[in-house]
């Protein structure tokens, strides 16, 4: 079987036609404009009853700003709406709520300090709902159930991962009033790969039961997995809208269509594995969940210069720490008996399900958390805290979520870049901002990750060119010791590779690199070393030759035991 017949067969489409379902809401023409920017550009768009539509495009596309008209976020310009064929007003959101569309942000609107059933009952409109906490538990409990989503009522949400909170977001969008149309916005982006698995199973439930879905994704495997119709958005308008009925789903035209054919070309030489052309040729596109679903090998890896023996020494230690503990927010201890080498001119790669010490362990690397216990030492020199002295010490850090911790409301990218990044000269007692600007107009890194233009105000960006503005400063930096956590998320397939392949060439200008990662596939492919966060340990180092996807993933689960 090939790949495209393989993807046409596991979709796990039963049912009627698609076609044939009837259609929940239509878009005409729908246009939006932000100033001069036209991010959505005259779009016709349908989703019917029991299909999965996916929404594919580059960073910057305008996924996100469709999917806010149809939520009732932004007024459209010009175009209509309609639903069930009538004309229909869904701003502002609650309108939309009231007329069955519900939405899955990828930062969830929860309340940390409260239940699962609290946050429920809190988005509920009905009133009276401490009278009806029973039943509200039941309903949580039986549509959990339904749909595989294993919620519990009573957890307290600051302590769920990612995943879990995920899950209670569908939960709360199901219950729900009259709810029809879900939309998601890149959901898997914080899913582990065993999480994916689930998630696309619950999905074809959903569309089994009716529910009219919108995915937006970066994804390709996960169209292939489970769509029934694509549209590809590209400088905001459609470019490519098709059926897996009409045989309109395969891998590359939708590749084409997102990037053009000049890119398509490097992607598809990418997916042909290692070959001769160095690190851009065997870095591929995308998540590959299923590697992980069906056990499958360890995809081949880049860094093959290195040699088998990966774990002799690359470098000398640049960053380590000894008999670490570590504790959480509310004192409890997340990883005890921490013992981590960070060689010069390494990518040691973190593995876990996400909640096992992550965050914990980045912040604690670059000082914005101290150690509890154990000695932490940058270049041979002990530090305690302080984010100055680590910054001071060589460390950068990509945290895990730039848009909340990273942007600064009303300041343009170049001043985020003058804060960190960029060293200008001072003039008489200001910036020098002219030279500033040319300093980043001429780096390297700026225009592999096309960086947007530099008087844009970085809180009016996409969420990937957030990303892309945040992973330009760390390499700005040529920092000795990158901490970087999950720099491909949100990322469309393009710039997934460039930041992979920029991560490796600072690897072999010797940067000792801690590379955070959901993606199995990307940790194997990116890294010398491979450590595993599980049940408050750090496990390893292994050398990704010596281990394979599966194993990685038993001790992800199971931790020592496994
Ligand atoms: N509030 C806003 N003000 C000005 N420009 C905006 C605003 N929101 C989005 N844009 C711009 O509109 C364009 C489309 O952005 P949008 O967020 O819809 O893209 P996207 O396809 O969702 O991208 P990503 O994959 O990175 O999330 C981008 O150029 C973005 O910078």
């Amino acid at each position: 079987m090939n790949d495209s017949e393989r993807d046409n067969s596991t979709a796990g489409r039963e049912g009627t036609a698609a076609s044939a379902a009837p259609c929940l809401l239509e878009t005409r023409g729908l246009t939006k404009r932000f100033g001069a920017l036209v991010a959505s550009r005259a779009i016709d768009l349908q989703v019917r009853a029991g299909e999965i539509h996916a929404i594919l495009g580059e960073n910057g596309a305008g996924k996100s700003t469709l999917m806010k008209m149809l939520y009732g976020v932004y007024v459209p310009d010009e175009g209509e709406l309609r639903m069930d064929g009538e004309l229909a007003v869904l701003h502002p959101p609650a309108k939309a709520r009231a007329r069955g569309i519900g939405m899955v942000f990828q930062d969830f609107r929860l309340v940390p300090a409260m239940t699962v059933l609290d946050n429920i009952a809190l988005s509920s409109s009905e009133g009276g709902w401490r009278m009806r906490r029973k039943a509200l538990h039941r309903r949580i409990l039986d549509v959990s159930a339904k749909y595989g989503l294993s919620v519990d009522p009573e957890a307290e949400v600051w302590q769920l991962d990612l995943g879990q909170r995920q899950r209670l977001e569908i939960v709360k969008v199901l219950l729900a009033h009259g709810t029809r149309i879900i939309i998601f916005d890149e959901p898997t982006s914080v899913l582990v790969p065993q999480e994916v698995v689930a998630f696309l199973e619950m999905l074809r439930r959903l569309r089994a039961d009716g529910y009219g879905i919108l995915l937006i994704t970066h994804k390709i495997d996960e169209v292939m997995a489970c769509a029934d119709r694509a549209t590809v958005l590209r400088s905001g308008a459609v470019t490519y809208a098709a059926t897996r009925e009409e045989g309109g789903l395969e891998r590359e035209s939708l590749i084409r269509a997102m990037m053009g054919d000049k890119e398509l070309r490097a992607v598809v030489k990418a997916r042909r594995g290692p070959g001769t052309e160095g690190v851009a040729a065997v870095i591929e596109a995308g998540a590959e969940a299923s590697d992980v679903a069906n056990g499958g090998e360890a995809p081949g890896r880049t860094r093959a210069d290195h040699g088998s023996a990966a774990l002799s020494p690359i470098g000398k230690t640049m960053l380590a720490v000894k008999g670490g503990l570590i504790r959480g927010n509310h004192g409890e201890v997340v990883l005890r008996e921490l013992e981590l080498e960070l060689p010069r001119g390494a990518i040691t790669g973190v593995a876990g399900i996400s909640g096992n010490g992550q965050r914990e362990l980045a912040e604690t690397l670059f000082g914005l958390r101290e150690l509890a216990g154990g000695t932490l030492t940058v270049g041979g020199r002990r530090l305690r805290g302080g984010v100055r002295a680590f910054m001071d010490a060589g460390v950068s850090f990509v945290s895990e979520d730039p848009l909340k911790e990273s942007v600064i409301p009303g300041f343009s990218i170049l001043e985020h870049m003058v804060l960190d990044g960029l060293a200008p000269q001072p003039k008489g007692t200001g910036i020098d901002w002219k030279a500033a600007r040319t300093e980043l107009d001429a780096s390297e890194a700026a225009a592999a990750l096309a960086l947007a233009s530099a008087e844009r105000r970085a809180d009016t960006l996409s969420g990937g060119n957030v990303q892309r503005m945040v992973l330009t400063r760390a390499l700005l930096r040529r920092p000795d010791i990158l901490i970087i956590s999950y720099p491909s998320r949100g990322l469309d397939i393009g710039t997934t590779r460039t930041i992979q392949q920029q991560l490796v060439a600072l690897a072999e200008q010797g940067t000792a690199v801690l590379l955070f990662s959901e993606d199995l596939g990307e940790l194997f492919k990116l890294s010398d070393r491979l450590v595993v966060l599980a049940g408050q340990r750090l496990l390893g180092p292994y050398a990704p030759e010596d281990t394979d996807v599966r194993q990685i993933g038993e001790r992800m689960l199971k931790g020592e035991s496994a």
